[in-house]
């Protein structure tokens, strides 16, 4: 049996355990203290390869002790089909040095071949042998005592040197640890070789037991553990082997038998009892063992608490990473989706299934070392494992409150767009469903064992979802005061414009009073609907203060519409017509020369005149028809409407105004007079009778000559009976439209080429009049009229 080259070990690691043994098969041995007392690193790979790693607690772990070449690696190949190297008889030398494990064939067993150390080579490394001891004592069983039978009974020999060793080293380990050290026994199992059978096994055993006692007696032992006996740390067992090379037949049945015995748990002398388990779990043998032997190199005190202790520590440290690392890869994927503003189903539930996962594999590897060191490496894990998963949690609860304040956005806002919505049952059902939502999704994420919270995250959301109803509220009652705006507009519009049109003095009665029922209403119905908003009582008063200022606006533009210029001087102008053109009967008048022209007109001008200042204010006669209105500054609420001086909007007209009105009305007025004066002088320019009378007198005797003359006669009959085809064939109008048309181009050439011929003044026209009166102002009424009917006499003429 040779060692490994330490260059080429990770090698063959790395070979073995890719070739994965499988349990029925043995495995390959590895050296695992080699000549230089080193422990090798790849023991735990060798565990993993013969397929022990996962085996838990179930797994045995057996030692063979004994001088040297006295056939412990043939028994052990035999007993437990490993492949330990065996002497070559023809050379009688050594073969094991160090310690060798090896797996044994179809069981779980790690089986230990340890150099033998007495005989010829004692002297040279004394100090192995009780290495050797201390750590086959530390993490074996069974130690498997070799012995020849023609050896039993020579007290000094090798054997009982070893043997003494052990027990030291066993005091050592287990003697100062009261009923727990006694508990943690061990089973001497010594096989008898070469057992010829002269003596009988019992014999052999009782002296091998009478020696043995003499040894534990022998030990020089602490006051404490002075009456401590031998079987109170270990169960002794014997058993007898025929002589390999004189009965090979009988030597292989008796090993099978004896093999059983490692084999059979319900057997009475099944070797492997509970009780002699180190009850270190089989992925952690390499490492404790490794700890073992430094703790024993270095001659320090080996204290297998504390190795139990330390490699629970390493062991669930290493199986925590293990669970970590694979929880880690489950949780990274769900880490940008959540960064990136997603809300992921069922988060919690694969959280919660991740984390039972990692403490469930945690829990299988590490329950079975140490428990304080393993429920505290458990509370180490749990922490990590929810401080990986917090971020999650609160990235989703994050999303959650996006999501739920986006939803209600969108929900309100479209729900608004219809018609019949009730606004106030609008907001309160979607907060009600969206924080519904956001609480069900936070309390999906939680994951037991926390201590996360989602109120704060609500709280917030419920905060932002107030903002965003207050500012919708706020928005709709916009609209909603809009709307009653127009309405209110249209339904002032007519009535407004027939007061107005009506000058009389409760002309501005008319118009407040429906003003004021107009306003009335639309404050009831804003009140209807202000109701399922919950709007408070101060929005409440701001609204219809912005409603009665608007209400107020509408009317002014309305009556500022009326009494424009061209409005209000066809008003003037209709009601001057009103009293001038036409009687109390309201029958057109016919000016005749006896009429007081100038009478009616200056009555009629003058009671026109009176409606200037009744146009000019908005003034009621029933004072409790007056409106009033906060001014600017008078209501912080209405700051942003706009400036308002509601005193000011009561002027329709200022003073400067009423002048230039009267004034221009004054010039449309005297229009009219010169337009009356002059239907009296065309009256006057009708011909006499006489004058007809005349006519006949002087033409009679032409008379008479054309109806005696047959050719006059002839003409005039030709004449009368064309006349009688023009009116029949109804021609009269086409004909007199064109003599007319000729006739008053001729006039009109006639007219121009007079007018050149002797530079006459031109008849003013009631336009032309007015022009020109644009620059006369301050002429009296009557010099103007007496220049007027030169005028108009002079065109008579
Ligand atoms: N007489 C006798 N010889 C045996 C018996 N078993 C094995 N041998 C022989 O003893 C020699 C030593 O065998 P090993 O199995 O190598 O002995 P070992 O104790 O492992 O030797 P080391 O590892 O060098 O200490 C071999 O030549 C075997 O054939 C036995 O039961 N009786």
């Amino acid at each position: 049996m040779s060692s490994l080259p330490n260059g080429t070990t990770k090698a063959l690691t790395n070979a073995v355990l890719a070739a994965q043994t499988t349990n029925d098969a043995a495995g390959a041995p590895v050296q695992v203290i080699n000549e230089e007392k080193k422990f090798t690193p790849d023991l735990s790979g060798y565990i993993s390869s013969w397929g022990l790693a996962e085996a838990g607690f179930n797994y045995d772990v057996v030692a063979v002790f004994g001088s040297q070449s006295t056939g412990k690696s043939t028994l052990l190949n035999r007993l437990f089909g490993t492949s330990f190297d065996v002497m070559d008889e023809t050379h009688r030398r050594q073969t094991t040095k160090g310690i060798w494990m090896c797996r044994g064939k179809g069981m779980n067993v790690m089986v230990m071949d340890v150099e033998g150390t007495d005989g010829r080579e004692r002297g040279e490394d004394q100090d192995f042998e009780r290495k050797s001891a201390l750590f086959s004592l530390a993490s074996s069983e069974v130690l498997i005592v070799n012995i020849w039978e023609h050896q039993i009974g020579l007290y000094q020999g090798a054997n009982m040197g070893l043997l003494k060793t052990v027990f030291e080293v066993n005091l050592g380990l287990f003697g100062n640890r009261g009923s727990e050290g006694m508990s943690q026994r061990t089973l001497l199992l010594f096989v008898i070789r070469d057992h010829v059978g002269s003596t009988p096994l019992a014999n052999l055993a009782q002296t091998l037991q009478a020696d043995l006692t003499k040894i534990w007696d022998s030990l020089s032992k602490p006051p404490e553990l002075a009456d401590r006996h031998l079987t109170d740390y270990f169960d002794l067992s014997f058993t007898g082997l025929p002589h390999k090379v004189l009965l090979p037949e009988k030597f292989e049945a008796e090993v099978a038998e004896l093999r059983k015995r490692f084999l059979h748990r319900e057997r009475d002398d099944y070797v492997f009892k509970p009780a002699y388990h180190k009850r270190i779990p089989a992925d952690g043998v390499a490492h404790y063992m490794e700890g073992i032997w430094e703790q024993v190199q270095t001659n320090k005190d080996l204290d297998l608490p504390t190795q139990q202790e330390l490699l629970a520590q390493f062991r669930c440290d290493e199986i925590a990473t293990v669970a970590l690392e694979q929880f880690t890869a489950q949780a990274k994927p769900l880490r940008k989706p959540i960064e990136s503003g997603h809300v992921l189903e069922a988060l919690g539930k694969s959280m919660r299934s991740w984390k039972n996962e990692a403490l469930a594999r945690f829990d299988r590897d590490a329950s079975r070392y140490h428990q304080g060191v393993y429920h505290r490496k458990r509370g180490d894990l749990v922490v990590q494992l929810h401080a990986t998963l917090g971020p999650l949690f609160l990235g989703q609860l994050k999303n959650l409150h996006k999501l739920a304040l986006a939803n209600f956005k969108r929900e309100v806002v479209e729900g608004v767009k219809g018609d019949g919505y009730d606004f106030g049952e609008l907001v309160r059902k979607s907060r009600e469903k969206n924080e519904g939502e956001f609480v069900a999704g936070a309390l999906e994420g939680l994951v037991e064992g926390t201590d996360w919270t989602y109120e704060e995250e609500l709280d917030l959301l419920r905060q932002e979802i107030t903002v965003i109803a207050d500012q919708c509220r706020a928005d709709e009652t916009k609209k909603m005061i809009n709307h009653i705006e127009r309405t209110l507009k249209r339904q002032i519009a007519e009535p407004i414009e027939l007061a107005l049109n009506k000058a009389v003095p409760t002309m501005w009665d008319s118009v407040l009073r429906v003003f004021t029922d107009t306003l009335g209403k639309a404050t009831a119905t804003y009140l209807i609907k202000a109701k399922s908003f919950n709007c408070t009582e101060e929005e409440n008063t701001a609204s219809l203060n912005i409603l009665r200022r608007r209400a107020w606006q509408a009317l002014r533009a309305k009556v500022d519409e009326q009494t424009s210029d061209t409005s209000i001087l066809a008003k003037l102008r209709s009601t001057f017509e009103d009293r001038f053109r036409y009687d109390e009967n309201g029958v057109p008048r016919v000016w005749k020369p006896d009429d007081d022209i100038d009478a009616a007109f200056r009555k009629a001008r003058d009671q026109t005149l009176e409606l200037v200042p009744l146009y000019a204010k908005i003034q009621p006669v029933d004072t409790s028809l007056e409106v009033s209105l906060p001014s600017d500054g008078g209501d912080e609420l209405l700051a942003g409407e706009g400036e308002f001086d509601f005193a000011a909007t009561l002027v329709v007209f200022s003073e400067s105004k009423q002048v230039d009105l009267v004034a221009k009305f004054r010039r449309d007025a005297d229009a009219y007079y010169v337009e009356a004066k002059r239907s009296i002088v065309s009256s006057v320019s009708q011909i006499p009778m006489w004058i007809y009378a005349l006519l006949v007198v002087l033409g009679w005797n032409e008379a008479v000559a054309i109806l005696f003359n047959p050719i006059y006669f002839a003409v005039l009959l030709t004449t009368l009976a064309s006349a009688y085809m023009i009116v029949k064939l109804h021609l009269v109008g086409p004909l007199m439209n064109i003599t007319q048309a000729i006739g008053g181009e001729v006039r009109r050439q006639a007219t121009n080429r007079l007018r050149e011929h002797f530079s006459e003044p031109q008849l003013a026209s009631p336009v032309t009049v007015r022009n020109r009166d644009s620059t006369r102002s301050d002429d009296t009424d009557d010099e103007f009229r007496v220049r007027t009917e030169r005028n108009v006499t002079f065109a008579a003429q």
